[in-house]
């Protein structure tokens, strides 16, 4: 595969996003792709900086919004752009549907001011294909309680996340062409045949 292609992994925290990153990366290597993986916010210095930001301090929606904006154009024009420039497979965990789904639906900043956003940041570039990891929140939050320490968001409660996963759905109706929606309440197994499936599907 030398194609260049964006993939953009999503979903509320704990859904499984990043441990089936790897098994994805792993195919797309085998089948002949240079892989670049990064994730956002961050992926730059400078947007790693914001990501700090953003995961530990306290602030309004609309600055939080423009943070992970602004972290999102570091990374696209610093390293998204040229690896799909250079014929690269980009794998991104998140991209601008979380901003959505936590600024938009999580702390109710305005779609219309999200997508002037995403046209001024990224020129309104979506990826060519997004995973979204689909969990109840309960159990979402049933797994992150038994793996790590909570920050910012992953101290929502379960309304907040409701919410998160209801935006990413709006989203999924409004560009359906580009999702595949993965039931992650399944075994690791049954959501790891999913994303092959899924990949195979758009022949990749
Ligand atoms: N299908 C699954 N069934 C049960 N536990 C899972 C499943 N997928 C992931 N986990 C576990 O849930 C926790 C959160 O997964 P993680 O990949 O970190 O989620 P995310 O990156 O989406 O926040 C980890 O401890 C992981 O091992
Ligand atoms: C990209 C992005 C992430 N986020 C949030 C969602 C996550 O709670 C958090 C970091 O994402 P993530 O990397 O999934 O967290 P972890 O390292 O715990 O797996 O940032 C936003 O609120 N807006 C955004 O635009």
């Amino acid at each position: 595969m030398t194609r260049p292609l964006f993939i953009s992994y999503e979903g509320i925290d704990g859904a499984g996003k990043s441990t089936h990153l790897e098994a994805t990366e792993a195919r797309l290597r085998a089948a002949g792709a240079i892989v670049c993986r990064s994730r956002e916010p961050g992926g730059t210095p400078l947007a790693e900086t914001l990501r700090e930001m953003v995961l530990n301090q306290p602030m309004a929606p609309l600055t939080e919004a423009l943070l992970v904006f602004a972290a999102r154009h570091e990374h696209w024009l610093q390293v998204i752009q040229p690896a799909l420039a250079a014929g690269q497979v980009v794998l991104c965990d998140r991209f601008a549907d979380a901003s959505f789904a936590y600024q938009g639906g999580g702390r109710g900043v305005a779609w219309e001011q999200l997508q002037a956003l995403e046209q001024w940041t990224v020129a309104g570039r979506a990826p060519d294909l997004t995973l979204w990891f689909d969990l109840d929140p309960a159990e979402a939050a049933r797994r992150r309680a038994a793996a790590r320490s909570a920050d910012r968001f992953e101290a929502e409660d379960l309304a907040f996340f409701g919410r998160v996963r209801a935006a990413y759905a709006r989203r999924f109706e409004e560009q359906p062409q580009r999702f595949e929606r993965i039931d992650a309440g399944q075994s690791l197994d049954g959501v790891a045949a999913q994303l092959a499936a899924a990949l195979q599907r758009r022949g990749w």
